[in-house]
Formats: structure tokens, C-alpha cells, sequence
């Protein structure tokens, strides 16, 4: 069993549509500020789509973009995801971001993304596991957003290390999609895999939508090769 990772939904027959397709953890922009503008999700439709989730089991994931702590338990309180992944590019969530997670947001899991970069990243890896539920590997570093959203691979051995050294799920993500994503389970073994480019529109204004037949090809490909390694 894989857990398929869908970002970045936008409204809420999306939302339906992609769960519909396969995927159990379903992420997006609940900032109303920074990252990309087209991701951005008024409040009132993340309770719609994070409704819908807790309904279905589907884990509801919200990403946090910027470096502003306080503005980040305010969303977290507001939003109230399964999970909040810490992607920015000034702050990455420390030990006591996590016991304050605990204390004042119970219930809401931390998910930190680590840069694979090159191996370096497996040192960062093993701290950040002593106090965060998931890590997710991603690539790149875009400008006014932090890690992610890069459409590229990364050295998959670093990941493999990564997911034998820590005790707790990693999620690969970077430029994964329906051609990629066999061999990438079959390497790796991970716990999850996320997609976010190559299951998208992009359109010439910067909207995005999601391609529902990737995604469907997507989670459909992953089960076929966890099932065939007996993941
Ligand atoms: O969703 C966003 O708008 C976003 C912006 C900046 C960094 C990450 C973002 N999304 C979350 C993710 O972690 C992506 O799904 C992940 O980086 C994979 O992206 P891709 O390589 O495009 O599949």
C-alpha cells in the first residue's frame, strides 16, 4: 500500500474529483498571501474541501509557504488540516513549533519538506524526524515560495537513504506523474508519492487545473507497482 499525495487543489469539484480518482492525501494553499497567487484557497472552500475529506478518510493536508509563525498557527487554527506541511523557504519547523503544534492544535499532524540537494539531505532528514510525524523529499527551491512545485526529479538513492535511516513515513515528491512514478516506488519504498505538476493544467494566465485522467493514471500506476513489490 502507497499513500498518493495530490496538490494543489483549488476548489471543490476538483477536490471531489481527485479523490474520486484515487488519492488519500489531498494538499493545498490555505495562505491568503505569497506562494503561488493561482494556488491561493479562500477559507470557506477549504472547509468545503476539508469537509468532504473527513468524510471520506481522505487525509487533508494545508501547506505553509511563508516564515510568519503566528500567521501560521492563525491558518492552522482557522483551516484545522490533518496535516500541515512546512515548505517555506526561511523557516523550517523546529522542535518547538512542534510541542506548540501539540499543545495548542492537538490532532493536526507535522509534515516537514526536506530539500534533496544533494547528501546533506539525509543528515537534515534525521533530524527533523525526531520530532515531526512525516518528511516529504522534494526539489528545488523556487523563488517566493519555498521547496517544491519544481516539476523535477531529484537523486532518488538520497531518498532511498533517507526512507532506511528514518522511523517515521516519508512521502517523494519532485516532477513525479503517471511515467515516473512505477519506478520511483520500485526504488524507494516510501511511504507516499506526490504529484503536482505533471497531474495539471497550466494555462498562459498561471491557472491551473487539475488533469483528472493523469491523476487517475497516476494513483492507478502507484497501486500497481506497491502491489507488485508487496508494498
Ligand atoms: O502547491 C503549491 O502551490 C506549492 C508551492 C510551492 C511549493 C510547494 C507547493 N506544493 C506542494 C508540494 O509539495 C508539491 O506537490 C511538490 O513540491 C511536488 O511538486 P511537483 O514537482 O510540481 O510535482
Amino acid at each position: 500500500m502507497v499513500k498518493k499525495q495530490i496538490y494543489s487543489i483549488v476548489n471543490y469539484n476538483e477536490a471531489v474529483q481527485t479523490m474520486d480518482a484515487g488519492a488519500d492525501h489531498i494538499g493545498l494553499v490555505p495562505m491568503q498571501t505569497g506562494g503561488i497567487p493561482a494556488h491561493r484557497v479562500p477559507f470557506d472552500v477549504v472547509d468545503k474541501i476539508y469537509a468532504e475529506c473527513k468524510r471520506r478518510g481522505v487525509k487533508s493536508i494545508a501547506i505553509m509557504l511563508n516564515k510568519d509563525v503566528e500567521e501560521m498557527f492563525f491558518i492552522i487554527k482557522r483551516v484545522n488540516p490533518d496535516i500541515v506541511h512546512i515548505a517555506g523557504m526561511d523557516y523550517t519547523a523546529d522542535k518547538s513549533f512542534a510541542d506548540r503544534l501539540r499543545k495548542e492544535c492537538p490532532g493536526v499532524e507535522l509534515m516537514q519538506a526536506v530539500l534533496v540537494d544533494d547528501e546533506s539531505a539525509i543528515e537534515r532528514a534525521k533530524g527533523y524526524a525526531e520530532y515531526c510525524d512525516y518528511l516529504l523529499t522534494d526539489s528545488g527551491l523556487a523563488k517566493d515560495t519555498g521547496i517544491g512545485a519544481s516539476g523535477q526529479t531529484h537523486d532518488w538513492n538520497i531518498d532511498r537513504t533517507i526512507v532506511e535511516t528514518v522511523n517515521i513515513p516519508v512521502i517523494i515528491a519532485g516532477g513525479l506523474g503517471p511515467d515516473n512514478v512505477e519506478d520511483c516506488i520500485k526504488q524507494i519504498k516510501p511511504f507516499g508519492v506526490d504529484s503536482l505538476t505533471k497531474t495539471s493544467y497550466k494555462f498562459e494566465d498561471g491557472v491551473t487545473e487539475k488533469n483528472i485522467p493523469k491523476v487517475r493514471e497516476f494513483c492507478e500506476r502507484a497501486d500497481k507497482a506497491a502491489k507488485e513489490i508487496g508494498l
